[in-house]
């Protein structure tokens, strides 16, 4: 399956599987097309000086910083990534997954209060996706698999938050006029793979 230079998002809240699906189509890709996986926060530089700043004063990068400053350094993370990662590894040929993208950087600073009307400029200044995928789950299905999962688990990592996060996804979806194609992200690994890769094939193979 030839998809050269094209753009692929997954979205989804913690625990809805977007990194696993993200690793899993990146090697069926892997088969027909030079790929290139970003992951969450991978090349990031703005969050990563914010939490060496906050080491340096023996805190966290959330005790120490506001959320619109954290928000905002993801903001320009994803806006670096997009200008000096994503685009040129396009315009190489290089089919493009990412864990994340534009919605997420409103969805988490809007659950912390945070204005976004600059988040959302910035948004605009990113590499459009050819494809979005939207990890459907509900949220104790993936409060179970967080838990299961043995990571230490953040402040948004709680059911309560999950449940917010969801329905602020498909809030943002709508209002940013973002379409996207949901995935029922309650079955197994591989069901949801062989999903995405029907939905890849139909949206750039087909016509
Ligand atoms: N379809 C699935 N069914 C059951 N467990 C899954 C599924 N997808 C992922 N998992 C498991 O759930 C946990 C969270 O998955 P992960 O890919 O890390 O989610 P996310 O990147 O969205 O936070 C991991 O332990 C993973 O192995
Ligand atoms: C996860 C995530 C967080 N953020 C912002 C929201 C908060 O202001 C700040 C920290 O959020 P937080 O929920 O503490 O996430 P993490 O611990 O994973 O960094 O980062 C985004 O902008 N985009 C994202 O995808």
């Amino acid at each position: 399956m030839n998809i050269h230079g094209k753009f692929i998002c997954i979205y989804g809240i913690d625990g809805s599987g977007k990194s696993t699906l993200a690793q899993n189509i990146s090697t069926y890709l892997s088969n027909f097309n030079e790929v290139k996986t970003f992951y969450s926060q991978e090349d990031a530089i703005f969050t990563p000086e914010l939490e060496a700043v906050a080491k340096k004063l023996n805190t966290s990068r959330r005790e120490c910083f506001s959320p619109i400053l954290r928000g905002g350094s993801w903001g320009l993370d994803l806006l670096h990534k997009s200008m000096y990662h994503i685009e040129p590894a396009l315009g190489s040929g290089k089919t493009v997954i990412t864990d994340r993208y534009s919605i997420c950087n409103l969805v988490y600073p809007y659950i912390n209060n945070v204005d976004i009307g600059i988040l959302r400029r910035i948004n605009n200044l990113l590499i459009k996706p050819d494809l979005n995928v939207y990890l459907e789950v509900p949220h104790e299905i993936a409060w179970q698999r967080l838990k299961e999962r043995g990571k230490k688990l953040t402040p948004k990592e709680t059911p309560e938050k999950l449940q917010e996060a969801i329905k602020l996804y498909d809030y943002f979806f709508k209002i940013e006029s973002i379409s996207v194609e949901r995935l029922d992200a309650t079955l197994s690994t591989n069901q949801v793979t062989d999903m995405a890769i029907e939905l890849i094939k139909s949206r750039f193979l087909d016509g």
